[in-house]
């Protein structure tokens, strides 16, 4: 196991955000993190990234504490694509992605930072956006660059570690359709090349269709875990979230849910 967590549990005042929750992400996999509103999808990945510290339990980064990592050296090994990424400056988009490589100083010349920075643009579909002012941009091209951005910190291996991690949180949220696909598609490709990402979603069609492993939260706690194929069932995810849902073979190898609106409230 290169990234862990072991028993992780979080308070606030007399809030449970994570009750003693175990996850192990690979590398190689595309490991989904799905749940209602609040149940701690944010707090846990987090916990991983090492921003932040568990009340108990605890979580490992290939045998080590992230927060005992030096700051650059975990930056090295791990990206994390938050919700809400703000830029202050009116950077150009190219620079935007550049920053991701300033972990790499010294061990990587401008000509190959240069290179990473336009195959990041390229793999996360902006590299038409290069020059463009990033305050300027609409709210799913933003997420685009900063899907750029996660890629080009993690770009290549380092000599830090035998595996980089990808954190991606709600990474479609804001992406059309064709852009939600191609994003994750991208992830997919990163990944093949040994990188391990944890993304949360809240769309359990795109779970289905990119997911190796999903994990389940429901309020703090952890109720599944495993190939997604086999988490991802039509009853245990009603029962998540509250809804009527139903699974239709697609035809296509994968599961494919649909959900019943529940009825209207009848009009006064
Ligand atoms: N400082 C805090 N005090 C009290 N509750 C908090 C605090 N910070 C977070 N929470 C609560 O912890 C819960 C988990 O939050 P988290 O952001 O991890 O959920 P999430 O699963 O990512 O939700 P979403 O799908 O809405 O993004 C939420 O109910 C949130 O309101």
């Amino acid at each position: 196991m290169t990234l862990t967590a072991d028993a992780v549990s979080v308070h606030v005042g007399s809030a449970t955000l994570l009750r003693a929750v175990s996850l192990a992400a690979q590398p190689g996999e595309v490991l989904g993190l799905l749940g209602p509103n609040g149940a701690g999808k944010s707090t846990l990945l987090s916990l991983l990234a090492g921003d932040r510290r568990p009340d108990s339990g605890s979580v490992r980064l290939h045998g080590r504490d992230p927060r005992r990592w030096p700051a650059e050296a975990l930056a090295r090994v791990r990206a994390v694509m938050t919700q809400s990424a703000s830029v202050g400056f009116d950077f150009t988009v190219r620079e935007v992605v550049a920053l991701a490589r300033l972990p790499h100083a010294g061990r990587s010349s401008a000509a190959e930072d240069r290179r990473v920075v336009a195959a990041a643009l390229e793999l996360a579909d902006v590299p038409h956006l290069a020059d463009r002012v990033y305050p300027s941009l609409s709210g799913g091209e933003k997420q685009r660059v900063q899907a750029a951005r996660a890629l080009a910190q993690l770009w290549m291996a380092t000599d830090d570690a035998p595996c980089r991690f990808l954190m991606l949180d709600e990474p479609t949220a804001s992406l059309d359709l064709r852009h939600q696909h191609g994003l994750l598609d991208a992830v997919r490709r990163f990944v093949s090349s040994g990188v391990g990402a944890i993304v949360v979603l809240h769309d359990i069609n795109l779970a289905a269709a990119y997911c190796d492993r999903v994990a389940l939260l429901d309020r703090g706690a952890l109720i599944a875990c495993g190939p997604t194929r086999q988490t991802l069932v039509a009853d245990r995810l009603a029962a998540m979230y509250g809804v009527s849902l139903a699974a239709i073979d697609d035809g296509q190898g994968g599961p494919h849910f649909v959900v019943r609106a529940p009825a209207a409230p009848a009009a006064p």
